[in-house]
């Protein structure tokens, strides 16, 4: 996508074959980029989010794995870099699926090939993460055409929850590839970004990506959503995952089941963008079988900013000595309160009949 009209993607491969990312976590004050030159480097990448979305840490891991081949290509080394990278960060399927794929590809080619292969299908799983995010867009601009002409001669206003955008992919995003598609087509429209506390991902990398492109938001905190959809100020939510069950049920960033239920109570169509490497059909109850990774302490009790003379600072905002060890990163929204699934094949019913019916079975679909 575009930063000030120049085109970026948000991994890459180095002349040298290290490789480039940006560092999210100086944005949206400035836009670094960083060298990653080893698998070690990926991990602590990964785990500390420089680079988070779960399509983007599938893609990280992939390059990930094409550096740990540069040091060793062994069965030995493969095995162990897979299990390093797997280690990261539980919940997003994205980096089971990415490391399943380029294991499965590598270990029946000789160690000598594996270097030179295991950037080519690093590669090769990053365009593929494009073309998927485009097509996946291109479904969501149907139903955001649709929703436009149900509320003719004014702005349709979209919710949106955590970063499922192009900063979370490789590029268009997953829930904003619909809503950049559909602002290029020149629907009026304006999008909540929820802050997305505690990380702040909306405030930080949303807000900031659909600025770059030039879309019309509002950053709200997080407890506002529910007022404005019982004020009819919220005509469609779309937001991200980072697994989806073979029955429909949703994980995603903390905060979106509560989006998603005063969605239901106020009719407002809740639909999560899931391209299909986030589809994991090895599980169907969301709840009592995706592990939900708990996040630091920190996260709660301080937060992080830029000060007055551009230093970023991080600074507590609460007491010492009050617990803030319980801070899950995600939650899993059940099926029934899921609209449909925008996904790179159609838009489908969150039901396991039509996930079937689009994506087969566990081995099919791999
Ligand atoms: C397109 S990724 C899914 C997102 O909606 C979201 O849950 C997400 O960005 C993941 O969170 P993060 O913990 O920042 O890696």
């Amino acid at each position: 996508m575009l930063i000030n009209g120049e085109a970026w993607r948000t991994i890459w491969r180095e002349p040298d074959g290290a490789v480039g990312v940006i560092d999210q976590r100086a944005l949206p004050h400035y836009l670094e980029t960083r060298r990653l030159c080893s698998c070690a480097e990926v991990e602590v990448a990964i785990r500390d989010m420089w680079v988070r979305g779960a399509p983007l840490i599938g893609a990280a891991a992939a390059y990930g794995l094409a550096l740990a081949m540069r040091e060793e290509a062994s069965d030995a080394a493969l095995d162990e870099a897979c299990a390093r990278l797997l280690a990261t960060r539980p919940t997003a399927v994205n980096l089971r699926w990415a490391l399943d794929r380029l294991s499965r590809q590598l270990r029946p080619a000789p160690a000598a090939d594996r270097r030179q292969m295991a950037y080519l299908l690093a590669a090769e799983l990053c365009n593929e993460d494009v073309a998927i995010n485009q097509s996946l867009g291109h479904h969501g601009l149907a139903l955001i055409k649709a929703a436009a002409a149900r509320h003719p001669g004014r702005r349709l206003n979209i919710l949106t929850h955590c970063n499922a955008g192009w900063l979370a992919t490789v590029d268009w995003g997953t829930a904003t590839s619909a809503i950049y598609q559909a602002f290029d087509a020149g629907i009026e429209l304006h999008v909540w970004v929820d802050e997305t506390r505690p990380r702040n991902q909306g405030a930080s990398l949303t807000a900031w990506e659909l600025g770059r492109h030039g879309v019309p938001h509002s950053l709200i905190v997080d407890n506002a959503g529910g007022h404005l959809m019982q004020h009819g100020q919220v005509d469609l939510c779309i937001v991200g995952a980072d697994r989806v069950t073979a029955h429909g049920d949703v994980c995603n960033k903390i905060g979106t089941y509560l989006k998603a239920l005063a969605a239901h109570d106020n009719d407002v169509p809740f639909y999560v963008a899931m391209p299909s490497p986030t589809l994991d059909l090895t599980v169907s109850d969301g709840l009592r079988e995706i592990t939900i990774e708990n996040r630091s302490a920190d996260e709660i009790a301080m937060v992080s900013g830029i000060a007055a003379d551009g230093r970023l600072e991080t600074v507590r905002i609460a007491p010492h000595g009050s617990s803030c060890s319980t801070n899950p990163g995600f939650d899993v929204t059940p099926a029934r309160l899921v609209t449909g699934l925008i996904t790179e094949r159609g838009v489908c019913a969150a039901n396991p009949a039509a996930i079937a019916a689009m994506f087969g079975t566990p081995e099919k679909h791999r």
